[in-house]
């Protein structure tokens, strides 16, 4: 089985890309979507600790908690410390499974693939990336977002220069979702031969 890591900066278009690998039959994890899970259980309980008052009805308040952590860099450590640990438990239970189950190919959306040494645990990385004014434009349109959070964000991850310098394949979602949809096919037919190959010579 072949492990994809797709990440890219906010807004450059992984969840999409990530439904388009879904849509072909492979089986997808985002890290952010365990986040959110997360928020309504095991990790409740411990974001209130650390950050009293962000719990509304047993769920993590995230307008609430991205205010408090977002212009503290030590509370978005702490975040960080108490949340990564178990998204990391959620995707090693996910591998497992999609191992068993005979999967050639899976997919981990993560976006902070290479800001926290993420690389090493997949065997390629996807980056998506698109112009920055298409970026700003398409976060922007987001309810709840304001430019001030925007550039909080931006600002807490690896420019998306270095992260397209880092990864072993780059697709271009400003070109629109038939040409994504083209590249992601061809990507996964390319990485379904490379196991195939392997298979072969028995790695
Ligand atoms: C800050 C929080 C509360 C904001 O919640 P919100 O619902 O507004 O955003 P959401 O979770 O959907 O994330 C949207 C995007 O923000 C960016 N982002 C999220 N967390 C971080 C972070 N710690 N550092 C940099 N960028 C981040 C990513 O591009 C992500 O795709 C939330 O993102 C959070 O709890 N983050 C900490 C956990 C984390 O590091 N998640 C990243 C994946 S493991
Ligand atoms: N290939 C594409 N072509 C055209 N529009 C796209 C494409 N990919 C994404 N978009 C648009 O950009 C917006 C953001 O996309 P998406 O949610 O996939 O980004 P993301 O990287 O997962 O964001 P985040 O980092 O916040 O989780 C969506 O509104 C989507 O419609």
């Amino acid at each position: 089985m072949i492990v994809l890591g797709l990440t890219g900066s906010i807004g450059m278009g992984k969840s999409t890309a990530a439904a388009m690998f879904a849509a072909l039959g492979c089986p997808v994890h985002s890290a952010d979507e365990a986040v959110h899970r997360l928020y309504s259980g095991l990790a409740a309980p411990l974001i209130e600790a650390r950050f009293p008052g962000t719990l509304a009805g047993g769920t993590v308040d995230r307008a609430a908690l991205g205010t408090r952590v977002l212009g503290d860099a030590a509370a978005l450590r702490d975040l960080e410390a108490i949340v990564h640990p178990l998204v990391r438990a959620e995707e090693a239970r996910f591998l497992r499974e999609a191992h068993e189950a005979g999967a050639r190919l899976a997919v981990l959306d993560i976006p902070l693939l290479f800001e926290t040494g993420g690389e090493t645990r997949v065997d390629r990385t996807l980056v998506v990336t698109a112009p920055p004014e298409v970026q700003r434009a398409r976060v922007l349109a987001r309810p709840g977002m304001t430019p001030e959070r925007f550039e909080a964000i931006l600002a807490k991850q690896m420019p998306d220069a270095e992260k397209r310098r880092r990864a072993d394949l780059v697709v271009d979602t400003g070109a629109g979702m038939a040409a994504t949809q083209a590249e992601i096919r061809r990507i996964a037919a390319m990485l379904l031969l490379e196991d195939e190959n392997k298979k072969g010579t028995g790695v």
